[in-house]
Order: structure tokens, then C-alpha cells, then sequence
């Protein structure tokens, strides 16, 4: 053979360098495993949009990085349309990373850890007891190794007195209002509590900073530790620009092999990114011992379909060859709903003097942030993601004790994802949030189907939202209700704002509005405007016995041998209120089933 064929044979293949793909193949060349991790972005770890927390809403538009991906809410066009980010022709946007540590390099930064229910609803499921919540502890242990967490320094947060007012506002709604006297103390003090190290805290509700993968106000994640790895020796082959379009099978067997993939060089192929355009060069590498597919919810269902996986009828529509029948692929796609009430002030806040959120000279933040390496305090707005504390909420729809909603505030003007929604975001200092997230949302009727059989195009994505998805035991109902109750908390701490007078000027509200108010209409609002952006559970783990289950209790998928998946799509429920946190510990889970069995 070629010598360059003969140097593309590994003992792992990994595709996908996101939160599920990075700490694993990181763990597997560790251990002395020789390991290919294949990435279709490249490198951006010395872009400024990724190591600056700031820039979270400008690096999803960052052109070097940015996969668009546009998905329906609705399949019905006339109700998409009532979104006023739908775009026609294409739908919504929903922002996709192509890059060395995928959605980790791109995303807000936010690390809140699962529920405990999480992981014991996948033990019961797969009686697989090494799924629960007490073993998996571990796993969180070991992601600790590698990702440093803390929230923004409260005291930048302190200095600008109408985001005090606003955040004492929020406080009260939970009980936790200050003194109005000493807001600023008694604020510094609640922004203290760790969300995720206060004992009962998957059912406490109360007030809380909210922690970020960073380091010294620096991003600091996956995309870090896969440098590291290669660093310090260990054999793992990073090969970037290149994007998986196959995975090839032996299939003398009585049972059908992965044993290496197919792929393109090029920079920039899926037809997600801004920049694709290019055909790629054909290449291929075998494993000796495992594929192990990681591109996340949406890429890994479509390269596991044009391989021969999936929905047989689905297949054979598109005249591919079935290597497995797998119905559940691509089905019970599951999302968090969003929902957000903006506050707009004639002034604007003063924590946002001088950021033009571009980098450049007359950016007085970014120099700030630049002459103060390390010193998070000092470190300035750009310091954090401009989210600056949440309400942990068990609404009264909840179905058990969890915390269920999640309503975070910050001076950002955030009404969901949309084409330059990044600048739509940061162009006013005006503009104060309470947003929402609804964590263990009811809704399991999101598809992922193939759209042609070419892999550089996306594929047909449907999320299916609220009515027109799972409707048993008012599924959708009691999530739209949830979201009611959230937008009616915080417009309780935007009126609580003025309780709090630090000389912050009077605020109107944009969004929902003023005219928005009675039952139905807020429901509406919701129905019409909801977003999400923690996609997951289309590759689902499962009992052998449930026929929709694709992968088993161990990221095996069903049926095939040598063939993993470990990412965001193996949860048969959506985990705890974020989801990358959950993702690295199954990642870091991953990684030791496959080394030690
Ligand atoms: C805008 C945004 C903000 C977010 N904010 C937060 C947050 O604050 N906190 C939180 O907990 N979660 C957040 N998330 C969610 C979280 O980042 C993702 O859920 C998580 O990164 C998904 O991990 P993954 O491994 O499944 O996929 P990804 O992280 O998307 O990784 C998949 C990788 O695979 C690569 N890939 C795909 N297909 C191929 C192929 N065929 N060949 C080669 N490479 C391929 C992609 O380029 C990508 O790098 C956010 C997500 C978004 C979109």
C-alpha cells in the first residue's frame, strides 16, 4: 500500500472533536491508544470570538467557525411564520459550530451540572446500574481534571448600579431580596451561591451566579484539552479540515464491522458553513479496533444514515444499502424552550461603556480585557458571558422536585437565533433580559432525516414544537404553562427593579410587550417565539428489548460491531438544565467502558 494509506490505520477512529468526541479521544491516546480524531473545522483556539467570554453571541457568526444550520419549528409554514426570526425559504436559524472543540468552542460558557434523575432515569431504563447518579459522580470528577470553572467576579457586576437593580429584583422574586439599603452588599453575598455545590441543589430553588468554562476570564475547554493531549505526547493524530462522509463495514461476518471511515479534505465542505463551496479530496483510514462517532445531534444521525443505519424505508428511499435497521435514528430529537422578556431603558448600562465587541482599537473593553491576562476581576465585561445570574425555579407544572426552569438576566439584548443575531445582541447597552430556559421539556417529536445523498448538505431537520409534537398527558400544555409562569416571574422582578432605587432609569418592556398580558396571549407568544439550542437524544441509549433504543447501555450501536456513538444524541432524555456538562461526563464515561470494559 501507499505509505500515505499505510500511515492512516489507528487503533480508534473518532469523528467530531465537540463535547462528546474531544474529552474521549483525548482519554483513549492517553492510555497509549493511537487515535485519529477527525474534525471537519479547524483550529480557532487563537481567535479572540473563542478565548473571550464577551463574544459568545459574536463567534456563533464568526465565518471561520459558524456552521447555519436552519430547522423548523413547525413544518406547518404559516404558523413558522409567526416567529419573527423566521427567514422564508429556510426557516430558523439554528447556530452550529465547525471547529476544534465544536459547540464548546461557540457556546455561552454556561456549566450547571445534571440532575441526579438524569443519570438514574438511563440505570432504570438499561438496568445498567453503572448509569447511576452515584457512580457517575466519578465521571464529573474526572472532567474536572481538565476543565476549570467560576463564575463572573460579582464585583464587575457590582459596579454598574441599574444591573444591580435589576438583579436585586430578581433576587426578591426568590426570597432573596436585600436590603434596599445595602443592595450592593447583599447582592455580592447571594451571587456567592454556587449553583452547583449546594447540598439539594437539584431541587433548591433560589438565586444564583451562574459558573462558565473559563480560566482568568479566558475560554478554556475541550479544544484545550485536545491540544494538551497532543502536547504532551500522547499519539493522537488531530486531522482538521476534514469531514467524514462514510463509514465502511466488513461484512463477511455474521454480524457487520465498522473498520474505518471515508472522508474529504478540504476546508470548509459542509455546505453549513458561509464558506463551503469546495468539492474536498477523497481519503480514506481504517481502525484496528473502533469507530466511535461523535458529530453531534444533527451530523452524526446523517453520516450513521448514509452508511447504511437508520430507518430501513428511509434507506431505501434514498437507494442506500442497509447495513442495520435502526427506526429510532433520527427520532426523539428532544430541545430545551426559550423564552425571553426584554427590558429597554432610554441609557444605557454602564458595565457596557466602551465595548463595541469587535476587538479593534477604539474597543476599550478588549483592551482591558487584553492588559489584564489573569486577574478575572480586572478582566472587565468582557470577562464574562454577560449572563450574570439566574432564578432557579421548580415551576408548578414540574413533574417532579427538579428545578425546571431556569431564568437567567444579563444586560444583553437576547430574543433567540436569527442571521446576525450576534450583533442584534450587543448593538444596544440599552436592553436588560430575563431570560428563560425550560429544562426536562415533554417533547420527544424531533426528526433528523437525509435530505439527499450527498454528505456535504445538511439535513431536513423538524422539531415539531408543542402541539404539533408529543401531546400525552398535556405534554405540550404543561410546558407552555411553565414558560407562562417564567415570563410572569420575570416581569415580577423587572416591577421588583424599582424597589431597588440605585438611580437606574425607568425601563419599558419590548418584548413580550405591554399589550401581551392574559393567559392566552402569553401562550401564544410562547407557541410563536420559543427557541432552543441544546438539541440532543436522536441516537438514543436504550433496553436491547426497545426497538426504537439505537445504541446500548454501553454507546454501542445495536446490531453492529466496532461502532460507537458518544455525544449529545445518546440521551434518551434531555439531561438537567445545560447539557454540556452532562455530554463530558458520558464522554469521560465513554471512555472508560471502552478502555477497561
Ligand atoms: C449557540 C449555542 C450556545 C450554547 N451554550 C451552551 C451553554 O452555555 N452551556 C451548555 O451547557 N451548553 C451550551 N450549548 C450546547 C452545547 O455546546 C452542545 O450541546 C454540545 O457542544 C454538543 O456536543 P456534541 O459533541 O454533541 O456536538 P458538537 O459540540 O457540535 O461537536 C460535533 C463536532 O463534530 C464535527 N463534525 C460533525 N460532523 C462531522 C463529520 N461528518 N466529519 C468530521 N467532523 C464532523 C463538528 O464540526 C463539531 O466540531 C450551546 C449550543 C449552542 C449552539
Amino acid at each position: 500500500a501507499p505509505v500515505e494509506e499505510r500511515d492512516l490505520v489507528f487503533d480508534y477512529i473518532v469523528v467530531g472533536s465537540g463535547a462528546g468526541g474531544g474529552p474521549l479521544a483525548s482519554r483513549l491516546a492517553r492510555a497509549n491508544n493511537t487515535v485519529l480524531l477527525i474534525e471537519s473545522g479547524d483550529d480557532q483556539g487563537q481567535n479572540y470570538n473563542y478565548s473571550i467570554p464577551g463574544f459568545q453571541a459574536s463567534v456563533t457568526q464568526d465565518k471561520q467557525i459558524a456552521w447555519d444550520i436552519f430547522v423548523n419549528h413547525y413544518q406547518d409554514q404559516s404558523r413558522a411564520q409567526r416567529d419573527p426570526k423566521y427567514v422564508p425559504g429556510k426557516g430558523i436559524l439554528y447556530p452550529r459550530a465547525g471547529t476544534l472543540g465544536g459547540c464548546v468552542s461557540h457556546n455561552a460558557l454556561i456549566w450547571i451540572t445534571p440532575h441526579a434523575s438524569d443519570w438514574d432515569n438511563i440505570a432504570s431504563i438499561t438496568g445498567d446500574s453503572s448509569w447511576s447518579s452515584s457512580n457517575m459522580q466519578q465521571y464529573l470528577n474526572k472532567v474536572y481534571e481538565w476543565q476549570p470553572t467560576g463564575p463572573t467576579d460579582p464585583a464587575i457586576l457590582l459596579k454598574d448600579n441599574m444591573l444591580v437593580q435589576h438583579l436585586a429584583g430578581g433576587a426578591a422574586v426568590m426570597g432573596l431580596g436585600p436590603d434596599p439599603l445595602a443592595a450592593v452588599t447583599g447582592l455580592g453575598q447571594t451571587l456567592l451561591v454556587d449553583p452547583n455545590n449546594t447540598p439539594g441543589r437539584d431541587s433548591l430553588e433560589g438565586f444564583y451566579q451562574i459558573p462558565l468554562i473559563q480560566r482568568g476570564g479566558t475560554r478554556v475547554s475541550v479544544r484545550d484539552f485536545i491540544v494538551d493531549t497532543v502536547n504532551n505526547g500522547s499519539p493522537l493524530t488531530v486531522r482538521t479540515n476534514a469531514h467524514v462522509t462514510k463509514i465502511n463495514f466488513d461484512t463477511t461476518g455474521a454480524t457487520p464491522k465498522a473498520i474505518g471511515v471515508d472522508f474529504l479534505d478540504g476546508p470548509h465542505l459542509y455546505r453549513a458553513s458561509p464558506l463551503s463551496g469546495a468539492a474536498g479530496t477523497p481519503n480514506t483510514a481504517r481502525a484496528r479496533k473502533e469507530v466511535i462517532i461523535a458529530g453531534g445531534s444533527y451530523n452524526t444521525v446523517q453520516t450513521l444514515k448514509l452508511s447504511g443505519i437508520g430507518p430501513q424505508a428511509e434507506l431505501q428511499s434514498f437507494g442506500i444499502n442497509v447495513i442495520k435497521d435502526a427506526p429510532g435514528l433520527g427520532n426523539n430529537m428532544q430541545d430545551r424552550y426559550e423564552i425571553p422578556v426584554n427590558a429597554l431603558h432610554p441609557n444605557d448600562f454602564a458595565i457596557l461603556d466602551g465595548c463595541t465587541f469587535d476587538a479593534k482599537p477604539h474597543d476599550k473593553c478588549f483592551t482591558q480585557w487584553q492588559n489584564n491576562p489573569s486577574v478575572l476581576g480586572l478582566r472587565g465585561a468582557y470577562g464574562s458571558d454577560g449572563l450574570a445570574a439566574a432564578m432557579a425555579v421548580n415551576s408548578d407544572y414540574a413533574d417532579n422536585s427538579d428545578i425546571d426552569l431556569f431564568i437567567f438576566g444579563g444586560p444583553v439584548n437576547f430574543t433567540g437565533y436569527f442571521p446576525r443575531w450576534g450583533d442584534a445582541a450587543v448593538a444596544s447597552h440599552k436592553v436588560f433580559s430575563w431570560y428563560t430556559l425550560k429544562a426536562h421539556t415533554r417533547n420527544t417529536a424531533g426528526t433528523v432525516e437525509l435530505r439527499s445523498t450527498e454528505p456535504l448538505d445538511t439535513p431536513v431537520i423538524n422539531f415539531n414544537y408543542f402541539d404539533t409534537g408529543t401531546t400525552a398527558n398535556d405534554a405540550d400544555v404543561k410546558d407552555v404553562k411553565a414558560l407562562v409562569q417564567a415570563i410572569k416571574m420575570s416581569r415580577e422582578a423587572n416591577q421588583r427593579y424599582y424597589n431597588y432605587p440605585l438611580a437606574g432609569t425607568n425601563w419599558t418592556e419590548q418584548r413580550p410587550g405591554a399589550d401581551v398580558t392574559s393567559d392566552a396571549d402569553l401562550e401564544q407568544f410562547v407557541k410563536d417565539q420559543a427557541w432552543g439550542h441544546h438539541a440532543c437524544c436522536t441516537a438514543k441509549i436504550g433496553s436491547t428489548s426497545d426497538p426504537s433504543a439505537v445504541l446500548d447501555s454501553e454507546f454501542r450501536v445495536i446490531g453492529v460491531d466496532g461502532l460507537r456513538v458518544v455525544d449529545a444524541s445518546v440521551f434518551p432524555r434531555i439531561p438537567g438544565v445545560f447539557i454540556q456538562s452532562a455530554i463530558f461526563m458520558v464522554s469521560e464515561k465513554a471512555a472508560d467502558v471502552i478502555l477497561n470494559g
